[in-house]
């Protein structure tokens, strides 16, 4: 997957200087991020409304316009595919290493950095996994 929206992600920057007039993309980055953003909630709105009514087929559609959307987004933002990538490796070994920690209450790390500080500590209680983060 990670493939697709990198090739989306260059094909979204490659698009960015097309004409607006023929180029939804072009269109986008011109009417600035207020819109992108406008639009992205709307996608994100219409895969939400497909999975409650059940319908996989639309919410597979929807989801690829979300992406899509998200990709603009990212490309106005300075964002790059690989900067999300590193976020979640980064999470998914908190995770990792919260789920190997010893079943007794776990002792929180000394953490450098102050965004993992300010965030809710990981709790491994007593016999409990710990809670996937929201
Ligand atoms: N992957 C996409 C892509 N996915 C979705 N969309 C557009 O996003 C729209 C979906 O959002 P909406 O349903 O809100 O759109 P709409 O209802 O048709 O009209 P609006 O209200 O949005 O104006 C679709 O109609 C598509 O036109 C995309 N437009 C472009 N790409 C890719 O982006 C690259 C650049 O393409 P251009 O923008 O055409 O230069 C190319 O690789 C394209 O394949």
């Amino acid at each position: 997957m990670s493939d697709s929206l990198e090739r989306l992600y260059l094909a979204v920057l490659a698009a960015r200087d097309l004409d607006p007039a023929t180029s939804r993309t072009a269109r986008l980055f011109q009417r600035g991020p207020s819109k992108m953003a406008k639009k992205l909630a709307e996608e994100a709105i219409e895969v939400v409304i497909d999975a409650v009514n059940g319908d996989s087929e639309a919410v597979i559609r929807e989801s690829a316009d979300l992406l899509y959307n998200l990709t603009v987004l990212w490309a106005s933002a300075g964002v790059r595919p690989e900067d999300v990538w590193r976020e979640m490796t980064r999470r998914e070994d908190m995770l990792g290493i919260a789920e190997k920690l010893p079943k007794s209450r776990m002792k929180l790390p000394k953490v450098a950095s102050p965004r993992i500080a300010s965030r809710r500590p990981i709790v491994a209680l007593e016999g409990r996994a710990a809670r996937k983060r929201h």
